[in-house]
């Protein structure tokens, strides 16, 4: 396939969107004219970006639709927001054209607001498993970009849902990095089967030099580094900390936003990328991904999820057959993979608040409410005086102490409580178990007892709060069956049980343990939500 015209617009498209974001963080991040929670400068950069590599699309290849993360009604709504973008947008379509920009396109200097608003809503197309399409992140990596950190400007040429051209403009990544502090700006490109480039950002006529991962093998897997988020709630530090042992890897990982992670990789800055879930809904979107993918596969290295499976673009906006992300040379992906599977817990529940909660906005009374949080606290937090402390407060946001006091309460009435169950379920099974004993004769008394101590392990470890036995489930499958595991082995153990014996003895031994797994599910929700909360507000360290 010649895609060398796409290429051209791509790089062009790309690079223009790169210099456009970065006047938004000159005039409005650098300066600190924004405070570092207004989110503005990321929406302007975000919108002005989409519509300008739209427009350019649009007028190279018309027929050509667009999955793009953002549409215009936002703007439709704010004239202030609006007139911001409309005049970033002109402002860089007049900078002429320079050598080695789209031959043969006329761009006119400035556009109407309509074909630039009209360019953004280009990107709603909703995705498709045949024929072109273009996939774009105008912004990729937005806590990044406000960070003065790294982020990209992402767009891919997909061809019946494969990737054929990706191009990803990196404003700040070092050209050479070997000279971190020298010049800063580089796009990367890569076509199917013809191989990874980059070029400075600055250069519009350059060449597009090569690049290639690291030729690590098995043997020298070792001295890998490895990239992940700088987000925790975007990927798993802590498995990627334990999958690094697992593969003997003593470097720090290099923590970065956005597709640079890819980027860095291909031209050997790194080794490994991993993205691990930590929330079993979260569906990766195709624009985070399908430059990034096809880049590493062209620089050397093989894309696959989790679970060695190949990313999908076929459904859609999202990834939503695949999970995770493990990038990695071709020669070590089946090792990494394998460590994997040993070592990331899979995110077996979600949350039901999966937003930084307290980062992004104070907790209010809405976002309880939208959040279901409301609810699940008078019934599993208990907490009798949350909704009137809600309810009370004249804004209905809550300050910093207030929401400390909150999560503490969270917290402690939730252990509270949990333990109150446990106790319940340890007073039936010693009551079982001294019938038991004095009726050792009976049949399947033997199996009784041996059914009854499959929830004692995790009873004792939650009762004294210590890891007193531990039993590790590592095998991929079993990590399926939802927690309490132990608990709902018992529970089809003892079905088989009763069919065997159909006493009293066997079906009181199956009722509490019923009773123990459902109640025990219901503590663990509570008290995942509880540490999720902490960690929201506390951060991952003291989690
Ligand atoms: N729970 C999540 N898991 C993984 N990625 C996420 C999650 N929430 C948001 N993201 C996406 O991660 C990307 C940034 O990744 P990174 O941390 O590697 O820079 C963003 O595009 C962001 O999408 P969105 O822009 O829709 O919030
Ligand atoms: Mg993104």
């Amino acid at each position: 396939m010649n895609l060398s015209r796409e290429l051209q617009i791509a790089l062009t498209a790309t690079s223009r969107a790169a210099n456009l974001s970065k006047n938004v963080f000159n005039s409005l991040v650098a300066n600190d004219s924004v405070t570092k929670n207004d989110k503005s400068p990321v929406t302007i950069a975000d919108y002005s970006c989409q519509s300008l590599v739209s427009l350019l699309l649009s007028k190279a290849f018309p027929s050509d639709p667009l999955v793009g993360e953002e549409d215009a009604d936002v703007l439709r709504q704010s004239a202030e927001l609006k007139d911001k973008v409309i005049g970033l947008v002109n402002n860089e379509l007049s900078i002429p054209l320079k050598h080695g920009e789209v031959d043969g396109l006329d761009l006119g200097s400035t556009q109407q607001e309509n074909t630039l608003l009209d360019a953004i809503d280009r990107g709603t197309f909703q995705g498709s498993s045949t024929g072109r399409m273009w996939c774009l992140d105008p912004i990729d990596g937005t806590k990044g970009f406000l960070r003065g950190g790294q982020y990209a400007v992402c767009l891919a040429l997909l061809v019946d849902a494969s990737v054929e051209l990706g191009v990803i403009a990196c404003p700040n990544l070092p050209v050479n990095p070997a000279q971190p502090d020298g010049e800063r700006g580089v796009v990367f490109a890569a076509i199917k089967g013809q191989g990874a480039f980059q070029r400075p950002i600055s250069q519009s006529n350059g060449a597009l030099e090569p690049i290639s991962m690291n030729a690590i093998t098995p043997s020298t897997l070792s001295s890998a580094s490895f990239c992940e988020s700088v987000e925790s709630g975007h990927s798993s530090q802590g498995d990627a900390a334990n999958i690094a042992n697992e593969l003997g890897i003593t470097k720090e990982p290099v923590r970065m936003d956005s597709q640079a992670k890819y980027c860095s990789i291909s031209r050997g800055d790194g080794d490994v990328y991993l993205r691990l879930p930590v929330s079993a809904s979260y569906e990766e979107k195709i624009w985070d991904h399908a430059p990034g993918r096809l880049l590493v596969a062209e620089a050397g290295g093989k894309v696959t999820d989790i679970h060695n499976k190949d990313l999908d673009f076929s459904h859609g906006r999202t990834l939503k057959h695949n999970k995770g992300v493990i990038a990695a040379h071709k020669d070590i992906h089946a090792n990494v993979i394998k460590a994997v599977q040993k070592r990331h817990s899979a995110p077996a529940y979600t949350p039901s608040y999966e937003m930084d909660l307290f980062a992004e906005a104070p907790l209010s009374w809405q976002l309880c409410n939208s959040m279901n949080l409301r609810s699940r606290t008078r019934s599993i937090f208990q907490v009798p005086d949350f909704e009137e402390l809600v309810d009370s407060h004249p804004s209905q946001i809550l300050d910093e102490d207030e929401q400390t006091a909150i999560v503490e309460k969270l917290e402690k009435a939730n252990a509270a409580s949990n333990k109150q169950y446990r106790i319940v379920t340890a007073a039936f099974i010693v009551v079982q178990l001294t019938y038991l004993l004095t009726h050792l004769s009976a049949s399947g008394s033997l199996i009784n007892l041996a059914l009854l101590l499959t929830p004692l392990p995790s009873l004792l470890n939650t009762l004294t709060s210590r890891d007193l036995i531990t039993i590790r489930i590592t095998h991929p499958h079993l990590k399926y069956i939802p927690e309490p595991r132990s608990h709902l082995l018992g529970v089809a153990a003892s079905i088989v049980g009763l069919a065997l014996y159909r006493n009293a003895a066997t079906s009181r031994t199956l009722t509490i343990l019923t009773f123990s797994a459902i109640t025990e599910f219901w503590m663990r929700r509570s008290e995942k939500d509880a540490r999720e909360l902490h960690k929201l507000k506390y951060g991952q360290k003291s989690a």
